[in-house]
């Protein structure tokens, strides 16, 4: 396997033709032009990543920021070895789900005390859909339907599916295009900003309103927007949202997830896993239930003080940054990406499955037959994507820590390993 040697070229350099060759160059030059010109370039100083590395798999799995390994190693080492059990309030652990929660609530375009921090995102799926039902059954008891996104990521329809048979609730699938999905049956939508698989950005402002407007209560799943574009809940009246702490917020494997709940909706909000610390007075140790005010009333059992500690931590990356920044540079990644796949790979070796126009989250979607092989071989040359069955490649761009020279070498690596212009084999 090649890889790029020391004059930034590629053993496929001398197999195209000296037409590809010329547009090999302008291609590096737009990658140089854009780098010296990009205003995030420095913020990738605020990770760890291997050298030589061009990580495209932080829709998956973001980097490691490099405060987390220090700020764990302190949480262990001091707060819990040496503060013991005073740690929870000495160190601030008890309070941990909620001051998360304010860290990631500018991302989501979100006043504070609308969002809190704890469990896996499959658990605040289920939180919000169930939430989201009696919401709805409260003001109108005559809804019967949970509808989910036809799209969508599978724990998100198997969360439902589960929530439905518990409820006594039909589920309906429904794209999110679907101009007739909801309607006087429905009490909430369970939908997804960016289709993990394709990369394509739903109309969450649209949807939102079509919902609402059927009388439903709607739930967003942001894991594969938020922290890459923005998300602007408050502004389009979104009532309830979850998402993956490890993705675009680096938060580490088996993050921590977040949980938006609209303010309005606080006092009539009952959730269906009122854990004791999501009590009024949780050491009280009362017998009966009794919710906290505002978002404490969202929160679980114990929180995960160590994974919630390193997400607070990875978070710190984004001092000084703007999410509007980002998102147009992750538009500006992703559209030079497909440019280079463009013209360095064989019209039709690939299919491109994310949209061209801005209707795209920050990752590029390629299928081709062999995809699942080409995997491992992207791999070896240090270019880290991901495989989505059957046939389709995910490349994920993070604003943060991925430059367009990153870009450029990954597109060169993946015509090289695909066969470039050549026609593909087989
Ligand atoms: C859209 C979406 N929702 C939910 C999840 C699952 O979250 P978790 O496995 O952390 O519960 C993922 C990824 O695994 C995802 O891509
Ligand atoms: N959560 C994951 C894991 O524990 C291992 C590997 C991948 C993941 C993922 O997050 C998958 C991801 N949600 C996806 O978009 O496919």
């Amino acid at each position: 396997m090649s890889d790029l040697d020391a004059a930034g070229r590629t053993g496929f350099d001398d197999a195209v033709s000296a037409d590809s060759a010329a547009e090999t160059a302008e291609l590096a030059e737009r990658a140089r032009a854009l780098d010296e010109s990009d205003p995030l370039a420095t913020v990738r100083e605020r990770f760890s990543l291997p050298p030589g590395v061009v990580y495209l798999d932080g829709n998956s799995l973001g980097a490691l920021p490099s405060a987390v390994p220090g700020r764990v190693a302190e949480a262990i080492s001091r707060e819990w070895g040496q503060g013991l059990i005073a740690s929870w309030w000495d160190a601030g652990w008890w309070d941990a789900p909620q001051r998360v929660g304010e860290l990631i609530a500018p991302l989501l375009g979100a006043a504070p005390g609308q969002v809190v921090v704890g469990d896996s995102t499959s658990v605040n799926v289920f939180r919000a859909v169930v939430a989201g039902w009696r919401l709805a059954r409260q003001d109108d008891p005559g809804r019967t339907e949970i509808v989910v996104d036809d799209t969508t990521f599978p724990t998100d329809g198997y969360l439902a599916a589960s929530a439905g048979r518990l409820l006594g609730a039909r589920v309906r699938r429904a794209h999110p295009t679907d101009v007739h999905a909801f309607d006087e049956r429905t009490a909430v939508a369970l939908m997804n900003h960016v289709d993990y698989r394709t990369g394509r950005r739903w109309d969450l402002p649209a949807v939102t309103a079509r919902a609402q407007q059927a009388g439903a209560r709607i739930v967003w799943d942001l894991s594969h927007s938020a922290g890459a574009l923005p998300v602007d809940l408050d502004r389009h009246g979104v009532d309830l949202a979850v998402g993956c702490g490890y993705k675009f917020l680096n938060g580490g494997p088996g993050a921590p997830s977040y949980l938006y709940v609209r303010s309005e909706l606080h006092e009539r909000l009952d959730q269906p896993l009122p854990g004791w610390s999501s009590h009024a007075e949780p050491f009280a140790m009362e017998p009966d239930y009794r919710p906290a005010d505002g978002m404490a009333r969202a929160r679980g059992g114990t929180p995960e003080i160590l994974s919630l500690l390193a997400l607070e931590a990875a978070l710190g990356v984004w001092q000084g940054v703007e999410i509007d920044q980002v998102r147009v540079k992750s538009l500006a990644l992703t559209g030079f990406f497909m440019d280079c796949v463009a013209a360095l790979t064989a019209p039709g070796r690939f299919r491109v499955l994310t949209p061209r126009d801005d209707d795209r989250g920050s990752q590029v979607s390629l299928s081709a037959p062999d995809a699942a092989e080409l995997l491992p071989r992207l791999a070896r040359a240090q270019v880290i994507g991901d495989h989505r069955p059957p046939d389709v490649l995910r490349f994920g761009f993070a604003p943060l820590y991925v430059g367009f020279a990153d870009t450029l070498r990954a597109a060169r690596i993946l015509a090289e390993t695909a066969g470039g212009r050549a026609p593909a084999a087989g």
